[in-house]
């Protein structure tokens, strides 16, 4: 092929293991596909080689980087999905707000939203394209570069989820700057949610003509909020994004790709979950599968949801919890996955297993029906 077509979102080589496609799609497969959120990470000691010494959001604007660090991990192991390498954050920055990656302290916004004022430091309008073109090229070149192999997700945090990192200004356990804002200046947080959503229903749309074929969509925040405030100011946005990004995707006549919500900590949010327009639901694992089965009553694929701190156990123990797993959401309509992200920590061979254990087990249910 022409080099300079790596860059064009067309002419993309065929794509050979549609496995994952189908299991968001409820379709039969011939095993449960698996993917891993934080798949490409500094658990492999290849990314903390190629990261070393880079400036994080430096690399999250080099297509090439991101390119190279999404593959990282399907030379490893055999996952039915690639994500792509970037991070949440870009949204808010796109916003015209700094953030930095600190060592040790995790992401950081030295000048966070205080008081509902400070919207009027935000972009009053964003071109997505030329902000964020630098993640639809890398979506692009890691399309032509994984040659097929399996399909390339696309990703954004969700509305909630990066307005508390804009007020928090970095991580926060009680989230109590960020709910401050839900219970003391409600219309000014509906405003900063909306504008948020404006943002991402571009983002996610741009992503998919640059060739992504799945979108996650990361509530992480999701459990500092109760029933009643997600209902209110978490999951209208998370609606809105999955029934806008469709109807675009329909007008612009392009094929609608899987979409997936992902609500860390939103158990109680199931029902309303499956019934809000995306394909697939993640869990985390704190919900039992055979509930979640019953609770989103076939209405869903589910994915997830093993703890990842299961993957410090043995081998032998990793497959025998896998096993369990896949027995319970059964083999069709499932995405296995964790529960979280990968921790640095963590040994790549037990994440080998992982991936092993979910085909071994689920081709072994699938051959005996
Ligand atoms: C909350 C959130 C963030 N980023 C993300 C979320 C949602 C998922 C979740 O709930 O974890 C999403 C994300 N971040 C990253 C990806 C890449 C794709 C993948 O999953 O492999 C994805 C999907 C890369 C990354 N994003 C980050 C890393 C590690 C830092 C590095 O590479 O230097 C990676 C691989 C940094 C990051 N970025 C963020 C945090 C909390 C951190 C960790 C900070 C730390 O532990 O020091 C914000």
């Amino acid at each position: 092929m022409d080099k300079d077509n790596h860059i064009l979102p067309k002419d993309f080589p065929e794509l050979k293991n549609d496995t994952f496609l189908r299991a968001a799609r409820g379709e039969e497969v011939e095993h449960v596909p698996v993917w891993c959120m934080r798949q490409a990470g500094r658990y492999l000691p290849e990314f903390r080689e190629f990261r070393a010494g880079k400036d994080f959001f430096e690399t999250c604007r080099s297509p090439e980087d991101c390119c190279e660090l999404t593959l990282q991990p399907l030379r490893r192991f055999p996952f039915d999905a690639a994500i792509i390498f970037s991070d949440i954050l870009v949204v808010p920055q796109a916003l015209g707000m700094d953030v930095q990656m600190v060592a040790g302290k995790g992401p950081t916004f030295p000048e966070p939203l205080k008081e509902p004022d400070d919207l009027q430091r935000l972009r009053s309008k964003v071109d997505v394209a030329s902000e964020l073109g630098y993640v639809f090229r890398a979506i692009t070149l890691t399309r032509h570069k994984l040659e097929g192999k399996v399909p390339l997700i696309g990703f954004s945090g969700a509305p909630w989820t990066l307005m508390s990192y804009m007020i928090e200004g970095g991580g926060s356990t009680t989230h109590s700057k960020a709910k401050r804002w839900l219970y003391r200046h409600p219309e000014a947080s509906h405003a900063l949610l909306k504008r948020l959503t404006d943002v991402i229903v571009e983002y996610l749309l741009g992503q998919v003509k640059a060739g992504a074929q799945a979108l996650q969509v990361f509530e992480s925040h999701a459990g500092c909020l109760g029933p009643v405030e997600f209902k209110m100011f978490a999951l209208p946005y998370l609606r809105d994004i999955a029934r806008r990004v469709k109807d675009r995707l329909k007008e612009s006549g392009l094929d609608n790709v899987p979409m997936i919500v992902f609500a860390k900590d939103g158990h109680y949010a199931l029902e309303d979950l499956s019934q809000s327009h995306y394909e697939v639901v993640g869990l985390d694992w704190t919900t039992d599968p055979r509930a979640a089965r019953q609770r989103t009553g076939g209405k869903v694929s589910l994915q997830g949801n093993m703890d990842p701190c299961a993957l410090y156990a043995t081998k032998e123990s990793i497959s025998e919890i896998v096993k369990t797993m896949v027995e319970a959401f059964g083999t069709r309509g499932y995405i296995a996955n964790l529960g979280h992200g990968l921790y640095p920590d963590m040994d790549p061979e037990s994440v080998g297993a992982f991936v092993e254990a979910v085909h071994t087990h689920s081709r072994r249910l699938l051959n005996h029906k």
